[in-house]
């Protein structure tokens, strides 16, 4: 099967932003197979064209932390919606965390989400398996044969692990595997009964607020413990500077952590929440200050942190609409991330496109060791037609993710994602939908 791709647009890493060539691209058998000058007619017989005039060809893009809810929560999403959403998104390859029902700590719950993913998904779905059974920090999981039946990594995102010991212990077993330790940093003692950050506006409101140490405590023991078990750490959702100042030190130092951030950490802050009714602006980590946000940017401008993901968090509309302390945290991300990202950084010429680009295709690809987010001959053709002429208001109800839980309603956005490849399949596109 051949698909020659016409007339796109793309950005060479080492020009800046204004430097989009027209180039002809080939796929063969599921690789990318040739690139060809934009100025020559390639012979396409036999072939399937898609005419990409105007659209810049990307490698797939690749969400290292996202939730798809099944087993268990198949009301907030499944695999089957959850990746069409992806792939909406213009995502080729997702990492599934394992908060779901049953917590996917077992061999038989990994297989379940792979086999559902190979059966109903349409991209590509690497699962991390928890840390601890039922994600509850009392016992570890058994990792040998976690990684033996497919997981990428052990989390137990959603909670922090709160005790050092078993941290330390996991890590030791680990990096005894070769495999990551991916945390979500949060300590338990200092966040209760609160739904946002320190700061202006839980004064405003005479809420009680969830601080910033509550995460960076957790990122500084393990990167200590990192340090001493010479695991690899990667730091989930960084939203506080002093994360921030702690992940930098330890890099500097050498330890093996990396680190990741959400687009609403990189354009939000405490201060644009509406009200303290509206649980779409309720996420965890939550808004931080102005001056987090900025410290967030600078950071992965300067590579302390490594790559750009969603944590896409699909919750009921019923869930959302409930009073703010009893909802539960998460916005969707998926259908949103790179318009968002490409029209507040990008288009304000604060960003080139092709650091937006390896942020979100080859650094999760280096950070994870994945054969992925590439465009060169040879690798496999996972492929992202984006427009950036045309702008588009976000509006949830043509979301194909069944969460609407978003704060980006109604933003004008440029960037939108119009065709997707995995594997040398389409996968998405705009005008047909879903193809699979
Ligand atoms: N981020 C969130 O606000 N929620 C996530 C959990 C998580 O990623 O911590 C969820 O599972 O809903
Ligand atoms: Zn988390």
């Amino acid at each position: 099967m051949t698909i020659w791709i016409l007339n796109g647009l793309t950005v060479d890493d080492n020009e800046a932003n204004s430097g989009l060539v027209k180039k002809h691209l080939r796929i063969e058998d599921g690789k990318i197979a040739e690139w060809a000058d934009g100025e020559t007619t390639p012979d396409t017989t036999g072939a399937l064209t898609i005419d990409a005039s105007g659209k810049l060809i990307s490698a797939g893009l690749i969400d290292m932390h996202v939730h798809l809810r099944e087993p268990g929560f198949e009301y907030k999403e499944t695999i089957a919606s959850g990746t069409r959403s992806a792939a909406k998104g213009g995502f080729t390859t997702i990492a599934p965390m394992p908060n779901t029902r049953p917590v996917m700590d077992t061999p038989e719950t990994i297989k379940y989400v792979l086999d559902k993913a190979a059966t109903e998904g349409v991209v590509r779905v690497l699962p991390y398996a928890a840390i601890t059974k039922n994600e509850l920090g009392r016992e570890l999981t058994d990792f040998a044969a976690l990684k033996e039946s497919g997981a990428i990594g052990f989390t137990d995102d959603g909670v922090g692990v709160q005790n050092a010991q078993m941290m330390k212990n996991a890590m030791a077993l680990a990096a005894s595997l070769d495999m990551p330790v991916i945390a979500h940093c949060e300590d338990d003692t200092l966040v209760e009964g609160a739904a946002y950050s320190e700061g202006a506006f839980v004064k405003k409101h005479g809420l009680k607020g969830i601080p910033n140490e509550s995460e960076a405590i957790h990122v500084g023991r393990d990167i200590l413990l990192s340090e001493a078990t010479g695991v690899h750490y990667h730091v989930c959702h960084v939203s506080t500077e002093q994360s921030v100042r702690l992940i930098r030190l330890g890099k500097s130092v050498g330890v093996k952590v990396t680190a990741e951030v959400c687009p609403h950490h990189l354009l939000l802050s405490d201060e644009d929440i509406p009200n303290a009714t509206d649980a779409n602006w309720k996420m965890n980590p939550p808004l931080r200050t102005p001056r987090d946000v900025e410290a967030c940017i600078q950071a992965l401008e300067e590579g302390t942190i490594d790559i750009i993901v969603t944590d896409h968090a699909p919750h009921s509309e019923e869930e959302k609409a409930r009073e703010v302390l009893r909802a539960p945290f998460g916005i969707v991300g998926f259908e949103t991330a790179f318009p968002l990202l490409y029209t507040r950084f990008v288009k304000t010429g604060r960003w080139t496109l092709s650091f937006l680009l390896r942020r979100m295709t080859s650094d999760p690809a280096r950070v994870f060791r994945l054969p992925y987010g590439t465009l060169a001959v040879g690798a496999p053709a996972d492929v992202t037609l984006i427009d950036l002429e045309n702008e588009r208001e976000v509006d949830p109800a043509t979301f194909l993710t069944k969460g609407r839980n978003t704060p980006f309603a109604g933003w004008k956005l440029y960037g939108w994602p119009v065709l997707t490849i995995v594997d040398g399949q389409v996968v998405w596109m705009e005008e047909n939908g879903i193809n699979r």
